[in-house]
């Protein structure tokens, strides 16, 4: 019997051990099943839940989609409290509120018809239950481990087009935002509230890009505008092959912080929801992203954050341990 050691070491013991585990190629535990042998796997973990067919996917791809994983039960409850947050009827400290950019200025509406996104409900119970459903947290621990936080969180009601295809998501990396590494160690769950295709923009993905390096990022020269912090990678190759993930309500894919994807624009009259939380090993660490490609973002959070809240001298990673919460495990760095 062969227990997996918790990484402590900010640096990666985590990335050394799983690396002998593929040089030796031995099973973890005593258990002799197809999906304990990792012969060259590093960015998913050695688990009893993936078949060796999965972990092959997203090893290559940096995405994997699991059908039917959250009920459509939970998804109501959740679409009933995403209501009750647009009425302003529920409310939970850090929670932002956002609207479409094409849409902010005009004649304030006091209804989901307004709100394109909230995020950072963690302080939200009734949403919050999404990210400790137990059907997603055994998912997400083959790519982060058992010490499992909660990082991001955001319930997404990607309006109709206003006509100036400002509801497009353009394509990026969502590890930009993340002053935490290692990459591999991090992954987004996103659920499908409801059948979501071409039409409403479902989400676009560039398979096998996980692999390569976090890129620039920057505002896209959008004529109709683009909304606060959607930045795109920078010189966008609109050729590279692409995947459009049609999905039915419940079905939930898991993708690395490196894919590049984005989401196309909302041609439908009705709110395209999803429900998304990102998480990270605990063993992960905080980085300063002073001198690299993610300065940018740092200084519109800190400017944000002043204009918000009136706080000085906060770094993006400061913003990130306010909004981290334990979902299984330990708390060890972030
Ligand atoms: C830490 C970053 C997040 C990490 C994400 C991880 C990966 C996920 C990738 C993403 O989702 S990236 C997008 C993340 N976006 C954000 O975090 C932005 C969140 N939104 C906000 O913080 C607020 O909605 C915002 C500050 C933009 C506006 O809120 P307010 O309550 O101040 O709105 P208000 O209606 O009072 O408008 C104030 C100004 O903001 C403008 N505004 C409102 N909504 C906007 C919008 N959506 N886009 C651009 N500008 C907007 C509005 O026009 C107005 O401009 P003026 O000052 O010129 O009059
Ligand atoms: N210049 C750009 N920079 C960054 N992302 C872009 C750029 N142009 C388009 N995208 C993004 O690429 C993705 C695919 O765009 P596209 O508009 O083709 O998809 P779609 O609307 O889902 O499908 P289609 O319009 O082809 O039916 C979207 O996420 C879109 O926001
Ligand atoms: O359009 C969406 O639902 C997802 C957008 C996205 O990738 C994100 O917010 O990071
Ligand atoms: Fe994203
Ligand atoms: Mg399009």
């Amino acid at each position: 019997m062969q227990a997996r050691s918790p990484t402590t070491a900010p640096g990666g013991g985590g990335r050394l051990s799983v690396l002998q585990r593929h040089l030796t190629a031995v099973p973890l535990s005593g258990q002799v099943s197809s999906a304990t042998y990792a012969p060259n796997f590093c960015y998913t973990l050695d688990n009893d839940l993936l078949t060796t067919e999965q972990r092959q996917f997203y090893e290559e791809n940096g995405f994997l989609v699991i059908k039917n994983l959250v009920s459509h039960k939970d998804i109501d409850k959740f679409r009933e409290v995403f209501e009750r947050v647009c009425k302003k009827e529920l409310t939970a400290p850090g929670m932002v509120v956002m609207r479409d950019v094409a849409i902010a200025k005009s004649e304030f509406v006091p209804d989901q018809k307004a709100i394109t996104k909230v995020q950072d409900f963690q302080e939200l119970p009734e949403l919050f239950e999404y990210c400790s459903l137990p059907q997603i947290v055994q998912y997400v621990k083959c790519f982060t481990g058992p010490n499992i936080m909660s990082m991001h969180t955001m319930l997404i009601n990607k309006p109709p087009d206003a006509g100036k295809k400002t509801s497009r998501h353009p394509m990026h990396q969502d590890l930009h935002y993340f002053p935490f590494r290692p990459a591999d160690r991090i992954v987004c769950a996103w659920t499908a509230m409801e059948r979501i295709d071409r039409s409403n923009g479902c989400l676009v993905v560039l398979p096998g890009t996980h692999t390569g390096e976090l890129k620039q990022h920057d505002y896209p020269e959008w004529e109709g505008g683009v909304n606060k912090m959607y930045h795109g990678v920078r010189d966008y190759d609109p050729s590279l092959p692409r995947v459009h993930l049609t999905m039915e309500k419940g079905d939930t894919v898991f993708f690395h912080p490196i894919l590049i994807h984005g989401s196309g624009m909302n041609r439908t009259a009705g709110f395209r929801k999803a429900i998304s939380c990102h998480y990270a090993s605990s063993d992960c660490y905080y980085i300063d992203v002073k001198g690299t490609t993610q300065e940018n973002i740092e200084k519109e959070v800190i400017e944000l954050a002043l204009k918000r809240y009136g706080v000085e001298e906060i770094l993006l990673k400061d913003a990130w341990m306010a909004k981290g919460r334990l979902v299984q495990g330990e708390r060890i760095n972030l």
